[in-house]
């Protein structure tokens, strides 16, 4: 279908369709920058491809997919981090892990897949079978198979599983630093102005997560609670420290598959 014309010059903008976006829709949705833009929603793995085949221009994607950009640039202050337990990222078990001998992989993430073959390897020591999945793997999340399951999913999951390895938290316990799931990332270089006011609407939606929690009625999880002491969404220095930690170990993983 042909792209109106109105839409031509509009900057395409990927978003992660979980809960955890709220906040920062909340504020893109109500800021002068929304004329701009149009924005694009869908799970992170998505997104991420989206961004490497070039149909969107920026994406808050997994930060797993940065060194598969050609270029990349990380254009705003705010992400999708944690301090702490994250809450929405687990590997889901009935048995304690020392019995997993299987983990299922979310086919919606990209960071946090990668995020638990680190850990897993690392920080647990384990060497278990890793199975990709795709549609709706979760009811085979039993016995000594666990999964890893991120977003909603894995906060309607804790509800399920009576074993949960919050990712957030391993890795802090490991690094003794904060983690980065997903951040602002464009594939080329976006006009300056644009950043800017992108920047200041992502804050404006930090201001105002009480009015997000009223627009978003949620039984399965306190959102008040996942927003403020969960979910971390300042793009720190320390955060930056984290990621690059993370990507290294990527890098070196990369490495040894290829040898
Ligand atoms: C904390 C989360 O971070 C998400 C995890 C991602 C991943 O694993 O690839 C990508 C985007 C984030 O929204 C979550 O979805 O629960």
């Amino acid at each position: 279908m042909p792209a109106k014309l109105n839409q031509l010059n509009k900057i395409k903008v990927g978003i992660v369709n979980y809960l955890n976006t709220k906040p920062l829709i909340f504020g893109i949705q109500r800021a002068p920058v929304v004329d701009q833009l149009l924005l694009i929603e869908d799970y992170p793995a998505n997104i991420a491809r989206m961004l490497v085949e070039g149909t969107i221009d920026v994406g808050l994607v997994p930060v797993a997919v940065i060194p598969h950009l050609k270029e990349h640039h990380i254009i705003t202050d705010y992400c999708i981090g944690c301090e702490g337990p994250v809450a929405s990222v687990a590997i889901f078990s009935e048995v304690p892990l020392e019995k997993v001998e299987k983990v299922l992989l979310d086919y919606q993430s990209r960071t946090s897949v990668a995020l638990a073959k680190v850990l897993l390897r690392k920080y647990w020591k384990k060497d278990v079978e890793l199975i990709d999945t795709k549609d709706d793997y979760r009811s085979q999340i039993k016995g000594t198979t666990a999964g890893v399951v991120i977003g909603d999913r894995a906060l309607e999951q804790r509800k399920v599983s009576p074993y949960i390895y919050d990712l957030g938290e391993a890795w802090i316990a490991m690094t003794g630093l904060p983690f980065v799931f997903a951040a602002w990332v464009s594939n080329k270089q976006l006009p300056a102005d644009f950043i800017t006011a992108f920047d200041a609407a992502n804050k404006q939606g930090l201001q105002h997560i009480e009015m997000a929690v009223e627009e978003n009625p949620y039984p399965v999880f306190d959102l008040r609670k996942y927003w403020t002491e969960h979910i971390s969404y300042e793009l720190t220095p320390n955060k930056r420290k984290g990621l690059e930690k993370f990507l290294e170990f990527l890098t070196v993983s990369q490495t040894q598959a290829a040898k």
